[in-house]
């Protein structure tokens, strides 16, 4: 093992500035530092020091901890719902029975939960992360939460003497089995530095875009497209069976020109069926879309499609399709 240094990863590139002179007709806005890097495909666990923890172990908090422990990494791990950490327990991980107890073990510890109020429950709740922390040890948050949570999390796990980054991610399930995953980092650059090795065993690419809340705000506008997309191709589904179209058809000319994107081709088959296998639930997607839009209010930016996207998902919940993949938010639209 060596000391979080890894020798594989090329050196970090810049993004090419963007010039203010040509957005300032269309937007002003002050343009965020950010640098990307595509993951290196041979990480393992040699190149990382440590003991990792790992808090949330649900759809996403699954595959990412098992995609760690394959490498050979050692890692400790918590779930509110005790026997979801059976499978990874049987892999070798170490179970511990709180977020406290995690890390206080580990020198780094990720978390994946829900939504704003279980990252900060599991951070610095009673028995928190927080209180097993301290100087020398870092707290990665994937979680997708809304920037003011993250800086809460952030003070808090600092106040400790622990660095904090926030890493929400891109990618789903499946991108999160194949080690596919997105990071949009910000916060502790050392942190983010330290950890990239890990990340690189769960992910394809990492963005480290600067302050606490740039990785929560990027995440947040990217899940506000999605869930836009996702409804306007509800729509059209709908519209091309209810003209006498194969819907499937659809699906396939769709594929094949300007507005194709892995998501319709993936998912648009099983939902011609009717048929929504959970990847991403639907309530999560109904979360995010809320929390974009508090971070468009906060801006005074105008969102209508977003605002209208929004209702439908909730129209999606009240009918008991929460824990549904997201893609049933096409239920919302059918006659009842
Ligand atoms: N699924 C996806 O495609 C993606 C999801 N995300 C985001 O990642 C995060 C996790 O998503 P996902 O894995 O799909 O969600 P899941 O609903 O499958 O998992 C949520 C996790 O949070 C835990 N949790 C919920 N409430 C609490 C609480 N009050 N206290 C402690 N733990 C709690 C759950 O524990 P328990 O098992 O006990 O319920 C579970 O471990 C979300 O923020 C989501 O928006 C980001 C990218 C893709
Ligand atoms: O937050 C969930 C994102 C799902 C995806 O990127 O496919």
């Amino acid at each position: 093992m060596c000391s979080g240094f890894c020798p594989h990863v090329p050196s970090l590139f810049r993004a090419k500035p963007i010039s203010s002179s040509r957005i300032k007709p269309l937007l002003s806005f002050t343009v965020k530092a950010f640098s990307s890097q595509t993951s290196n495909p041979q990480a393992k666990a040699d190149d990382v020091a440590s003991n990792v923890g790992f808090l949330g172990i649900g759809i996403m908090g699954l595959p990412m901890a098992q995609n760690l422990l394959k490498s050979g990494c050692n890692v400790t791990v918590w779930n509110r719902t005790k026997s979801k950490c059976d499978p990874l327990i049987t892999l070798g991980a170490k179970y511990e029975s709180s977020p406290e107890e995690v890390a206080a073990g580990c020198d780094v510890t990720f978390a994946m939960l829900a939504d704003p109020g279980s990252a900060v429950d599991v951070a610095f709740g009673k028995h928190g992360a927080a209180n097993g922390l301290g100087p020398g040890k870092g707290y990665i948050d994937f979680s997708t939460v809304d920037g003011s949570t993250s800086k809460l999390i952030s003070d808090r796990i600092k106040a400790t003497g622990a660095s904090f980054l926030e890493a929400p991610v891109s990618g789903s399930k499946k991108p999160a089995e194949d080690g596919q995953l997105i990071f949009l980092t910000a916060g502790d650059k050392p942190l983010y530095e330290r950890v990239a090795p890990y990340l690189d065993i769960m992910g394809k690419s990492r963005f480290f875009l600067g302050d606490v809340g740039n990785g929560a705000a990027m995440k947040l506008v990217v899940n506000m497209i999605m869930g836009s997309m996702m409804a306007s191709f509800s729509e059209g589904l709908l519209l091309s069976e209810k003209v006498g179209l194969d819907p499937n058809v659809l699906v396939e000319v769709v594929s094949q020109g300007a507005i194709s994107a892995p998501m319709y081709s993936v998912k648009g088959p099983s939902m011609v069926q009717s048929h929504y296998p959970t990847a991403f639930p639907l309530k999560h997607q109904q979360k995010d879309l809320r929390l974009a839009l508090g971070l468009a209010e906060s801006v005074s930016q105008p969102t209508p499609i977003a605002a209208a996207t929004n209702e439908l998902y909730k129209v999606a919940k009240s009918y008991g399709l929460s824990d549904h993949d997201f893609s049933a938010v096409i239920e919302a639209l059918k006659a009842k």
